[in-house]
């Protein structure tokens, strides 16, 4: 059976232009002008754009002593009513564990899922048995992406020796190191200091984490990964220091990627300044959300092109979680959602404010991405063989987004009482309707995993380039013999 999705305007990171596109089991099949099909959907007035891919996600986490609640069936159904049609979730090994064990985890858990994902796997300990299965994650397995966390003392992060060979092992394997740059160190120090003065109240949280923790962090794991000769992800770049980090390494040809967070560009520090205890814990995620100037530095780091793609990090506890931490802001479970809401949010903040192009919007949501997880153009384009992934974006549809019909399953909404104008007409994963307006018609293990080719472009010129400026023996010939 084909459909055709007619009278819109595609719109893709490079492109804007009226057509028609054709699909049939799953993949674009033609794109151009009259064409017909056995079901057809009304696209007048509309983008055709490629859907969105969430790379930076938690589903059924376990973390800080209890699971973030949006499992994979309900963390995906709300991806895609908010036109997100693939989205990346982290594979969190114990201590100790086996990376393919956690794996097993993981598999498990995405059963589930109502739209393509894949995985990045979490470097959360260090020895010959993690150096080994690296490859075997990578050769059989389908994940060229690790991830570090250099915050969480105690629990998920790795030190800077444990770090450098994981880069190292990751430059020899083609594969991508992502890192979450805060110095957890310092912030646990912070957190101590914090809590004896009697700071116990989520603006702890915030007090803790200063921009400078990140900006030395995000400069620190540049220089090892230069070291390492390894490409770079910095997950959720929330600020002027981090970015600054980003864009002086990536001015000086140094390869190296920014992910900022909906809820960075949007929400801001005055939000753990509430009176209501429940409102600011709700907010309470690292690295916390900052000041209007760091906002700005965001934006425009996606207009410039230093900052890549736009993410959620969403890792949503409800408010019951979040009250673990009456008393104790280290105790409240870091993590807040977006998943329905990146796309509607950077529409109307960004595209219909002007300081996003629809091309740059695409771009930093889907196609960046793509390219960077080496995915491109099977997801992240609207090219004749590339999977039906597909947003009909509607600019004339608006909502007020609010918790009481959102699809995650949690209690609240951060972006509560914003409204937007912007929203899906019909969201297709792998060519099926989805989504249609506010009638979400998910089918619970749709979904697929997406298996990831190491040695991008960008892994290998970067090893070519660094093979080029190696260290090199001098040859000399009447060496002087050393006490003559
Ligand atoms: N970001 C956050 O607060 N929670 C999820 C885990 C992480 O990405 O650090
Ligand atoms: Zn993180
Ligand atoms: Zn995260």
């Amino acid at each position: 059976m084909s459909t055709v999705i007619k009278g819109g305007t595609v719109v893709t990171a490079d492109l804007t232009y009226k057509a028609d596109v054709k699909i049939e089991g799953g993949t674009i099949i033609a794109i151009g002008p009259d064409l017909s099909g056995d079901e057809t959907l009304d696209a007048t007035g509309c983008y055709v754009m490629p859907g969105g891919i969430d790379p930076h996600v938690h589903l059924e986490m376990p973390f800080m002593g209890t699971y973030s609640s949006d499992n994979f069936e309900s963390g995906t159904r709300a991806a895609v009513a908010g036109g997100t049609t693939m989205v990346v979730d982290f594979c969190l090994p114990d201590p100790g564990q086996s990376l393919l064990d956690a794996l097993k985890r993981w598999d498990n858990k995405s059963t589930l899922a109502n739209c393509d994902y894949s995985f990045h796997m979490a470097i959360t300990w260090w020895d010959k048995q993690v150096f080994e299965e690296m490859e075997t994650i990578v050769k059989d397995k389908g994940i060229n992406t690790f991830k570090h966390f250099m915050a969480y003392k105690g629990a998920l992060m790795v030190n800077d020796d444990e770090m450098y060979a994981s880069f190292q092992r990751c430059a020899e394997l083609g594969a991508l190191p992502l890192v979450h740059a805060e110095n957890g160190d310092v912030v646990a120090s912070m957190q101590a200091k914090l809590l004896a003065e009697g700071n116990d109240g989520p603006e702890g949280h915030a007090y803790s984490r200063p921009p400078e923790v990140e900006g030395e962090a995000t400069n620190r794991a540049i220089m090892i990964a230069d070291m390492a000769g390894v490409p770079l992800y910095v997950v959720h770049t929330s600020c002027e220091q981090s970015h600054e980090a980003i864009r002086r390494a990536r001015q000086k040809g140094m390869r190296v990627y920014g992910e900022p967070l909906i809820q960075h560009l949007t929400l801001d520090e005055s939000e753990y300044f509430d009176k209501d205890w429940d409102h600011s814990a709700r907010r309470v995620m690292s690295p916390p959300f900052r000041n209007k100037m760091h906002q700005d530095s965001l934006w425009a780091g996606l207009q410039a092109g230093s900052l890549s793609c736009v993410a959620t990090d969403h890792c949503a506890f409800t408010t019951d979680q979040k009250r673990t931490g009456i008393g104790d802001f280290t105790k409240i479970p870091n993590g807040t959602g977006g998943l329905e809401d990146r796309l509607p949010m950077l529409w109307t903040y960004g595209v219909a404010t002007g300081r996003l192009t629809m091309n740059e919007f695409v771009a930093v949501t889907s196609t960046n991405i793509a390219k960077i997880l080496n995915i491109y153009p099977k997801k992240g384009a609207i090219l004749v063989g590339s999977d039906a992934d597909i947003v009909v974006w509607d600019p004339a549809r608006e909502k007020t987004i609010s918790a009481s019909n959102q699809q995650s399953a949690i209690d609240y909404n951060v972006f509560e009482g914003k409204h937007v104008k912007g929203l899906p007409r019909f969201t297709l994963s792998r060519g099926k309707v989805v989504v249609e307006e506010a009638t979400v018609k998910t089918e619970e293990g749709h979904g697929k995993f997406v298996a990831r080719e190491p040695f991008t472009a960008v892994n290998k010129a970067l090893s070519t380039w660094k093979e080029l400026v190696a260290p090199r023996k001098v040859e000399r010939s009447g060496i002087p013999r050393s006490g003559v």
